[in-house]
């Protein structure tokens, strides 16, 4: 089910009026919602005060982190190396006591992904302000910094690569990036569910929570577990759109409300 983000309330209040005292298992999306969205990927480093709020909360519930960037990466934005963590867009799961989570989807695309990496940073070299990020289950080419008159170049460039390489890739929008990925069934949706399985967070007395603020959550607002009887939170951020469509079931206003959200959250 689809609802526009501006009619949606906030989570607490969907946990009020829903009188639920389960046990939340928390799903943290990183770019948006644990760090506010900035000009330069590498610049979004997680601050003090968020760091001791998600700390805290490991504390008392379960959390795991479902980011679109790689495992090691926002693990060190994070400066937290004691979460579970699925990166990659939930292709690369690790747990910091038992290690990689495999999972249907864990391998098999690494030389795809090396040679897709290789032809987008050659080819974005001739469009001045991208940013090529590669990744272990994908590649990101970013577009924030290239004037928009040449945002019509990047999107051709997007489509060449998919059209050199027939039924393999699949691309994500997102903020001022085009995702280029496998053509896999694996999302951050399969990753929520599997790791509700591996870490044996299924029963009656879980609610599995979602927050997340981009196109590829969406996938996981629409996991089972989460769209039917769990809690899907979008995050708007400052420059998105009220009457954005979303399968989240509330909404939080940016990531200082996502701080007071997780703090008051299992306390
Ligand atoms: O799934 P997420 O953890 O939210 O990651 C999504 C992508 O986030 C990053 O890019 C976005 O955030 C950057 C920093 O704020 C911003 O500069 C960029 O324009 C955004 O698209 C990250 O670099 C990507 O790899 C992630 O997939």
């Amino acid at each position: 089910m689809s609802s526009r983000a501006s009619e949606l309330p906030e989570p607490s209040t969907v946990i009020a009026e829903r009188g639920d005292g389960r046990k939340p298992a928390v799903f943290l999306d990183y770019d948006g919602v644990l760090s506010p969205i900035v000009d330069r990927p590498s610049d979004a480093v997680m601050t003090d005060e968020m760091r001791r709020i998600v700390s805290d909360l490991a504390g008392r519930a379960s959390v795991c982190v479902v980011s679109g960037r790689d495992r090691q990466v926002v693990t060190e934005l994070m400066g937290l190396d004691d979460l579970v963590v699925a990166g990659s867009h939930g292709f690369d799961i690790h747990h910091p006591e038992t290690g990689v989570i495999t999972h249907d989807a864990s391998t098999g695309f690494e030389d795809l992904v090396e040679r897709v990496t290789a032809e987008v940073s050659e080819q974005a070299a001739g469009i001045e302000g991208t940013l090529v990020e590669p990744k272990h289950a994908s590649v990101a080419l970013h577009y924030r910094g290239v004037d928009a008159a040449r945002h019509a170049e990047v999107q051709e460039l997007v489509d060449g690569v998919l059209d050199a390489h027939p039924g393999e890739l699949r691309v994500t929008p997102g903020k001022f990036v085009h995702e280029i990925q496998p053509k896999i069934d694996w999302n951050k949706g399969k990753a929520v569910e599997h790791l509700l399985d591996v870490l044996d967070l299924r029963g009656v007395d879980v609610l599995p929570i979602y927050v997340g603020d981009d196109v590829t959550d969406e996938d996981a607002f629409n996991a089972p577990s989460i769209a039917d009887g769990g809690l899907g939170v979008l995050v708007i951020g400052p420059t998105d759109a009220d009457e954005r469509e979303t399968a989240a079931a509330a909404v939080l206003a940016d990531v200082d409300a996502v701080g007071a959200f997780l703090d008051g959250l299992a306390r």
